[in-house]
């Protein structure tokens, strides 16, 4: 997978050197590049921003500038010349193959694990991050006419800039990247994952420790015992944080489920 993130503070990236997604850029699973924002400005003092349009506070990061950097990291994909049809049409909007463009934004369809999923099985993924309030809105219309673009929430709340969003994203994506992660295994019974619910209480060493010990059946070696002792941790830590997940499943409750509960 190929991944390009803009942003005018490239060193904010730095994280995705380190860990398993440094790993990954290491071996050649994952080909990511940081792009500064700057290198394409025109200017002496390589402005990327100006004032908003019918006055407020703040500026907004310009169209022009997002544009030049845009059409040479998203490549042929987002060529600006519309090819034009025979009967002088621009060809219809983006196509499911190409490079996908993510823009971190308050105002975007919230990331969670099924989005992830989604985009671990892209082979181009682009980041634009914003800063200030925010990129020109003609940047996100003009490139949906060329590239599937999605505008996307890490949560309900207001960063300064989307490059943090983008390091969550990108490590949820990265980390279901075939052979990221050692162990796949690890990533079936997590939170969110295939089972819908939320992850069951762990322990390990020492068997005691301030006059609490592990579970007993974790330690019986009754593997069918711990398997449904799980189950029913994971249900009932989901129905008291997160009941909202137990309702419109995917993965439908069993009977034995909804005794636990
Ligand atoms: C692109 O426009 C803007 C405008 C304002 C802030 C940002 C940075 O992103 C966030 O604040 C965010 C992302 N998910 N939750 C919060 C981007």
């Amino acid at each position: 997978m190929k991944i390009d993130v803009i942003s005018i503070f490239p060193e904010y990236l730095a994280a995705l050197e380190l860990s398993l997604i440094g790993k990954a850029r290491t071996s050649g699973l994952l080909d990511l590049t940081v792009h500064n924002l700057r290198d394409w400005t025109t200017d002496k003092h390589r402005t990327v921003d100006d004032t908003p349009a019918g006055g407020g506070a703040g500026m907004v990061m310009r169209a022009d500038v997002w544009g030049a950097a845009l059409d040479d990291v998203l490549g042929a994909a987002a060529d600006a010349d519309a090819d034009e049809g025979a009967n002088g049409d621009v060809e219809a909007g983006a196509t499911e193959e190409g490079p996908v463009l993510l823009i971190p934004t308050p105002t975007g369809r919230v990331f969670d694990q099924r989005m992830a999923e989604e985009l671990a099985g892209e082979d181009h993924l682009v980041f634009a991050c914003g800063r200030y309030e925010g990129i020109d809105a003609r940047v996100a219309e003009k490139f949906s006419e060329r590239v599937r673009v999605v505008e996307f929430s890490i949560g309900d709340y207001v960063l300064n800039g989307g490059e943090v969003a983008a390091l969550v994203a990108i490590e949820a994506i990265g980390r279901l990247s075939p052979g990221v992660v050692g162990n796949p295994e690890s990533l079936i019974e997590e939170s969110h994952g295939a089972a819908g619910l939320l992850e069951y209480p762990v322990y390990t060493r020492p068997t005691s420790w301030r006059g609490a010990d592990i579970p007993d059946v974790l330690l019986s070696g009754d593997h069918a015992r711990i398997t449904r002792w799980r189950r029913r941790k994971a249900l009932a830590r989901t129905a008291k944080r997160r009941p909202d997940m137990l309702i419109d499943r995917a993965e439908p409750l069993t009977m034995e489920d909804k005794l636990a509960l």
